[in-house]
């Protein structure tokens, strides 16, 4: 398909550095948190996940959009990245489940991208000098007023973002595990082989990446989605035998109704089980602490030991903030480690039916080392 030429576009750091590439996507201005993901496939997972809510994500990998974009591979209902930086756009994308290219895709949703960037220089910057705030600009070309702006937009540390993806209201999940996804693991009789019981999982939504709950339904779940700012309460009248805490995006530190929600359903004998932002505001409910990361684990290949079996897993992780190890109440043991720097990968409640992984079983897209994770969540729910 011809397309017609592209515009410059400029990608501007907070500590001065600007990039020169060529606009794709939506003309306009783009303000976030400048973050990279190491995965070789999966941008249309990345761009849908709203765990990215608030930043701006560069791709490490040189060639991003090969494949195109389609309407099943979507992990929420719209990109929830602020801006994407690729070394090199494929403008045309060969693949039978392909319905429209990227450029295509981000124009439409209105969201600014920029391609041409010297990925490697700015993944050098970024790890050695740590996540910072950045702009890209297909309007604005000038360097020192870019800079300007890059400084003078929101940081993310201390911000409330999961309201702006988490759902208005409560639904019922109905999607199934998409026909190309591999199960979880083998998937346990759906009624546990007494007749009629179906575990009835409350997922608390701030800003759920939508594989989980076909993953769960996929395990013979019941899945009942509510918005993050649900009360004790709210969960309590759906009589769960399992709640579920998302992930999302942002910092956990501000969000103190969720962390009261989780406290008080730590009191009742329910399982719960949390992923990544789940488990950073798990370990808050218990009284730990979080820290910021310098420049965070984003990437389909981080390596997580679990203690207690020796075993390692490959996985999928977008991440930027972690619990604090030495800041875990006694009652708190670390069951997972990331073996890239130590930081807490897997957490569970000694005397309550609660644990959480700072990674993504659900995978999507990434290995399914971990997938097995749902098997055990049901398990505790059939037990409970
Ligand atoms: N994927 C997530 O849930 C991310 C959690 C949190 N926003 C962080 O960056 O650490």
């Amino acid at each position: 398909m011809p397309h017609s030429s592209p515009k410059p576009a400029k990608l501007a750091l907070a500590d001065g550095t600007v990039f020169t590439g060529e606009h794709f996507g939506a003309i306009g201005e783009a303000f976030g948190e400048a973050v990279f993901n190491t995965s070789l496939t999966g941008y249309q997972e990345i761009l849908t996940d709203p765990s990215y809510a608030g930043q701006i994500v560069t791709m490490t990998y040189p060639e991003i959009g090969n494949y195109g974009v389609n309407a099943d591979d979507v992990e929420s209902k719209g990109i929830a990245a602020r801006g994407f930086v690729v070394r090199e756009l494929c403008r045309r994308p060969s693949n039978f489940r392909s319905e429209k290219g990227l450029n295509e895709y981000l124009a439409e949703a209105g969201v600014v991208g920029i391609s041409g960037v010297d990925t490697r220089a700015l993944v050098r910057k970024l790890r050695s000098a740590g996540a910072m705030t950045a702009v890209i600009s297909s309007e604005t070309l000038d360097d020192d007023a870019l800079v300007e702006k890059a400084c003078n937009s929101p940081e993310l540390v201390g911000q409330d973002l999961i309201r702006t993806v988490m759902p208005e209201s409560a639904a019922s999940w109905d999607e199934p595990l998409h026909k190309f996804a591999a199960p979880s693991a083998a998937p346990p009789s759906p009624n546990d082989g007494t007749p009629g019981r179906t575990p009835h999982v409350v997922a608390i939504d701030y800003g759920m990446k939508w594989n989980i709950p076909r993953h769960l339904s996929a395990m013979g779940c019941k899945v009942t989605v509510l918005p993050g700012t649900a009360t004790a309460a709210e969960v309590q009248a759906l009589k769960p035998d399992g709640v579920f805490l998302s992930n999302g995006p942002g910092d956990p530190r501000p969000l103190d109704y969720a962390v009261g929600t989780i406290r008080e359903l730590l009191n009742d004998d329910v399982p719960i089980f949390g992923i990544c932002l789940g488990q950073q505001l798990l370990g808050l409910a218990c009284g730990g602490e979080i820290e910021k990361l310098k420049f965070g684990h984003r990437g389909a290949n981080q390596p997580v030991l679990e203690k207690a079996t020796g075993r390692v897993e490959i996985t999928s992780q977008n991440h930027g903030f972690a619990l604090k190890e030495a800041t875990l109440p006694a009652d708190v043991e670390v069951t997972h480690v990331n073996l890239n720097d130590d930081t807490v990968s897997g957490i569970r409640h000694k005397t309550r039916p609660a644990f959480a992984v700072q990674y993504h079983p659900e995978a999507s897209a990434g290995p399914h080392d971990s997938g097995h994770l749902f098997a055990r969540f049901r398990e505790m729910m059939s037990k409970a």
